[in-house]
């Protein structure tokens, strides 16, 4: 499978921002810049704060708007006596359809370790969610050069256990630590060099068929002056948007990378 068969998908991770008004406006604005045609070729999907949620669910629903929603983290436990969890019976309830699972900001300021990933993503599965699940290197680890290794150990903890058909499920996200929120985005073949190696240890871990189908999104400071390079690489099949996605015209011209690419 090339490419150009697997669906391209923008995600916008909002993280801790925008109140449940803010987030009513943000959709709305975001469905009325983007046409029927542009929201089919490109599946567009806003990640919001879980107080957002229901909120997104209304105007989605109400107005029919052919965006997705998820959240940015979910609970192992399906219910129970976990104090500030959400688990993922409630946010599939909510019309989720995907979740960011094990982000460097809730590995770094969380201390989720790659067991505690993967107890998530099998979570996110047994619930019907699509899990995003992100891996990436800090700057020590990109300056010794061991990065692609370092990505691919996150990859193999985060899907230890899980069945090739499992595993298609499963979106995956590389994002380089020093390139989130810091205006320093990786070089197009940086993403791709990871991208494709991620690709790649799907095949050897999984088998060729799932390493073809998994979504592979590249994320730290995408912008809309930017995405088209990155969206011309082979592996790389989508962007995990943080700050360009809380403006919805520059969001919105993200989604309309193709159009950048046709000129
Ligand atoms: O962490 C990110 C998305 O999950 C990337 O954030 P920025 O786009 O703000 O760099």
């Amino acid at each position: 499978m090339s490419s150009t068969t697997r669906r391209p998908l923008m995600a916008g991770n909002w993280k801790m921002n925008l109140n449940h008004l803010e987030a009513n406006l943000l959709v709305q604005k975001l469905a009325a810049s983007l046409t029927e045609k542009q929201l089919t070729d490109v599946e567009t999907v806003v990640l919001p704060p879980f107080t957002d949620l229901r909120t997104v669910q209304t105007a989605v629903d109400g107005d029919k708007l052919l965006i997705g929603y998820g959240a940015q983290d979910l609970s192992p436990h399906a219910s129970g006596a976990y104090t500030g969890e959400i688990s993922g019976p409630m946010l599939a309830k909510l019309g989720c359809t995907y979740v960011v699972v094990g982000h460097s900001e809730r590995r770094a300021y969380h201390h989720e370790d790659d067991a505690l990933v993967n107890a998530k993503v099998k979570a996110a599965l047994t619930h019907g969610l699509t899990p995003i699940l992100c891996v990436g290197e800090g700057l020590d680890v990109r300056e010794q050069g061991t990065h692609v290794a370092h990505c691919s150990d996150q990859l193999d903890g985060g899907l230890a256990g899980l069945t090739p058909e499992q595993v298609r499920q499963v979106v995956v996200a590389y994002e380089p630590v020093w390139a989130i929120g810091t205006g320093k985005t990786a070089t197009p073949d940086d993403a791709q060099e990871v991208c494709g190696a991620v690709r790649q240890r799907l095949a050897a871990r999984f088998d060729q068929e799932t390493a073809d189908q998994v979504r592979v999104l590249y994320g730290g400071s995408v912008k809309a002056s930017n995405i088209a390079s990155i969206m011309g690489q082979a592996d790389v099949d989508g962007g995990l948007v943080g700050g360009a996605s809380l403006d919805a015209e520059e969001f919105a011209q993200i989604c309309r990378f193709p159009e950048h690419l046709a000129r």
